[in-house]
């Protein structure tokens, strides 16, 4: 069967600016925004025109070769590669992957520069790193999708949070990669998604990505999960992470950690996808992961109308940290690590 991912593409690179698909659009309107400077890629991610761990890391590379291509000297560029990367890691806290993403710009332009090569060399090879950062994310993920879809079997009923999906990556997605390759192989899976408050990544993009590859999705609110769990129609859950630390907690949107609780009161397997891109062994646990958060009006306004009185007190934190001992397995592009978390991840890295 061709493949079964149908999505959008939600960084697009178009010489030498950047195609963003406006995510906070979606499903509604797909609107392509033209970046052509750092500031425009900074604003993108800040404001979720771009979000997803991966997707975030890929677009903030991107925005690094756009701010480095009009220097007139070697040292001009990579002092405007540094300079960007450290703009661009104040866009948003929480994903590693915009850091691990930056940090790698800024170690390829070292290089580039170590070797020798010329203003012209270094501004192609710094874009090169770019794209083949998104190039293998896509990989990244079609090997994570492998692995996930091991954990699972015909008609099982698996329930995610938020977007995981090829929106927030390259494509495929992550926690959403093992949906695409079942439908490719004629395997029936039952998805549940949660809508995922205060932004809708769930009702926006992961019921819109699946419902557009035919994959079986039924959309839920939050505070239903429970329920679905409890009448036996899930079998498993799956969702991507923003950051998972050394000692295997993991940070992703709120709501996981709610998730992963019922998971275990119900005996569900709780399964945590993301690439090695994701783990940041320099973050000893979930206590030390920066907790994002984000406007009143993302909750009081965020239908288009108010939704409460104005002036009440709102706390808006995007994620939450869902400790290791909740956690199944952490699927990855190399296989399933599972616990002693802290041990079986840094293998990983030795692998
Ligand atoms: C594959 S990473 C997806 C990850 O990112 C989302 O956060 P946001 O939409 O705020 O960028 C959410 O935590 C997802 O699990």
């Amino acid at each position: 069967m061709s493949e079964a991912y149908v999505g959008l593409e939600s960084v697009k690179w178009n010489n030498g600016q950047v195609d963003l698909l406006d995510q906070r659009l979606l499903p509604e309107e797909v609107v392509y925004l033209p970046l052509t400077t750092q500031k425009d890629v900074w604003e993108a991610i800040r404001h979720l025109k771009v979000r997803g761990a991966p997707a975030i890391g890929i677009a903030a590379a991107y925005g690094v070769v756009i701010a480095s291509q009009q220097a007139a000297t070697t040292e001009e560029w990579l002092d405007a590669v540094q300079q960007s990367a450290q703009y661009l890691a104040t866009s948003r806290p929480t994903a590693v992957n915009l850091f691990w993403a930056l940090d790698r710009m800024k170690a390829a332009a070292d290089q580039f520069i170590a070797q020798g090569f010329s203003l012209a060399d270094c501004k192609k090879a710094l874009e090169q790193e770019a794209i083949a950062i998104q190039q293998q994310d896509e990989q990244t993920n079609r090997a994570i999708g492998e692995y996930a879809l091991s954990l699972f079997k015909e008609d099982m009923g698996v329930l995610t949070h938020c977007n995981a999906g090829g929106l927030a990556t390259a494509k495929y997605g992550t926690a959403l990669a093992p949906f695409y390759i079942a439908k490719e192989r004629g395997i029936n899976l039952r998805v549940y998604a949660d809508e995922t408050r205060p932004v809708l990544q769930g009702a926006r993009l992961t019921a819109f990505e699946l419902q557009q590859a035919g994959v079986d999705v039924t959309l839920i609110c939050d505070n239903m999960a429970g329920m679905v769990m409890s009448k036996g129609w899930v079998d498993a859950v799956i969702v991507g992470t923003d950051r998972v630390a050394a000692n295997g907690d993991v940070a992703n949107k709120i709501g996981t950690y709610s998730v992963a609780v019922l998971a275990k009161a119900h005996g569900i397997p709780f399964y945590v996808a993301c690439p090695l891109s994701t783990i940041d062994l320099n973050t000893p646990t979930g206590a030390e992961i920066p907790i994002e958060e984000r406007p009143d009006e993302e909750i009081t306004e965020g239908f288009g109308k108010r939704t409460a009185p104005k002036g009440v007190k709102v706390y808006n934190p995007a994620f939450d940290v869902t400790p290791n001992e909740y956690v199944t397995g952490i699927i990855t592009e190399k296989g399933i690590v599972t616990a002693p978390y802290e041990e079986n991840l840094r293998k990983l890295f030795e692998q």
